[in-house]
């Protein structure tokens, strides 16, 4: 059995996280932080100031969290003082941030930490990582959409899907949305739309003369990327101290 915290209980995520842990054999739920103290699924949940309390007391195996990154790095400071493994969704994390997460996690504790949990998008990500080489003489245009009520922009799925072109065809200057005279040079133009309830859609479109060739994810329910974390919080479990991509538990490297 997996014992489970869910920080950011009542968000979006992680109270669609909490009840699917409550449905997944092999996951216990035991509590959750949130911004409001409260219950969700008869579990308690506690404010920041009561985490170390909250994960004495429970003795969680696994902590996830899908919050924003202030609050993301406040929880996995805990989690590694508690030896507990990590599954980290929140995206939006400053360079300052990923470093204080590196110091913890490094050597303490087990942490899958993914700016997507969906398996297709990590499939997308390794299609691209293998089509960006052959079409490095094309110009490069990616896309994001997103619900209305998202903070972070560009996505952390784009950003990674950045990441992964600088490694594939050389990094280039992003240019994030046009207005005015512009001429394009050798770039990357990231663009970003927020509206409705739109889950995530990513899309990158290489184009030359007379054709492009798009390559795009769109998920349809965040049920998709709620079952990823479950998958990876039961994976994450006894796995050795180091932060691992989603694509580790896959399988996917190739
Ligand atoms: N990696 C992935 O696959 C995915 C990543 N995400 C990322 O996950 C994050 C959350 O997304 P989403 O669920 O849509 O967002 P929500 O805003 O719905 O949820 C975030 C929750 O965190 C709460 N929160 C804020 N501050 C704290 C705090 N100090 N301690 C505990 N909880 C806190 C918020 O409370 P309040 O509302 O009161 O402020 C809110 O309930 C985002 O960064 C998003 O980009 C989302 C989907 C998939
Ligand atoms: O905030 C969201 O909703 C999502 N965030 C992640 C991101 O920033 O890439 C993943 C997913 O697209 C949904």
């Amino acid at each position: 059995m997996t014992k489970v915290v869910v920080s950011g209980a009542f968000g979006r995520m992680g109270s669609m996280i909490c009840r699917m842990v409550t449905e997944t054999e092999g996951l216990e739920l035991v509590g959750g932080i949130g911004n409001q103290a409260g219950t969700q699924f008869n579990v308690e949940v506690v404010k920041s100031e009561e985490i170390d309390r909250l994960l004495t007391e429970q003795q969680p195996d696994v902590l996830i969290d899908f919050t924003i990154a202030s609050a993301a790095v406040t929880a996995i400071q805990a989690a590694t003082r508690h030896h507990v493994g990590l599954v980290v969704g929140t995206t939006g994390f400053s360079d300052a941030q990923q470093r204080q997460i590196r110091d913890a996690v490094e050597g303490t504790v087990p942490a899958v930490i993914s700016t997507n949990f969906s398996i297709g998008v990590n499939i997308f990500w390794q299609i691209l990582r293998n089509a960006a080489p052959l079409l490095s003489e094309y110009d490069i245009e990616v896309s994001e959409a997103h619900h209305r009520h998202k903070k972070d922009a560009p996505s952390g799925t784009a950003k990674t899907i950045l990441s992964i072109l600088d490694e594939a065809v050389g990094e280039r200057e992003k240019v994030y949305g046009r207005e005015g005279i512009t001429e394009r040079k050798n770039e990357i133009g990231v663009h970003v739309f927020r509206g409705g309830d739109i889950v995530g859609d990513h899309a990158v479109t290489f184009a030359k003369n007379f054709e492009s060739i798009t390559l795009s994810h769109r998920a349809y329910d965040r049920a998709v990327l709620v079952k990823g974390a479950l998958i990876a919080a039961a994976w994450v479990h006894g796995k050795l101290p180091g932060i691992y991509p989603f694509s580790a538990v896959l399988d996917l490297e190739s």
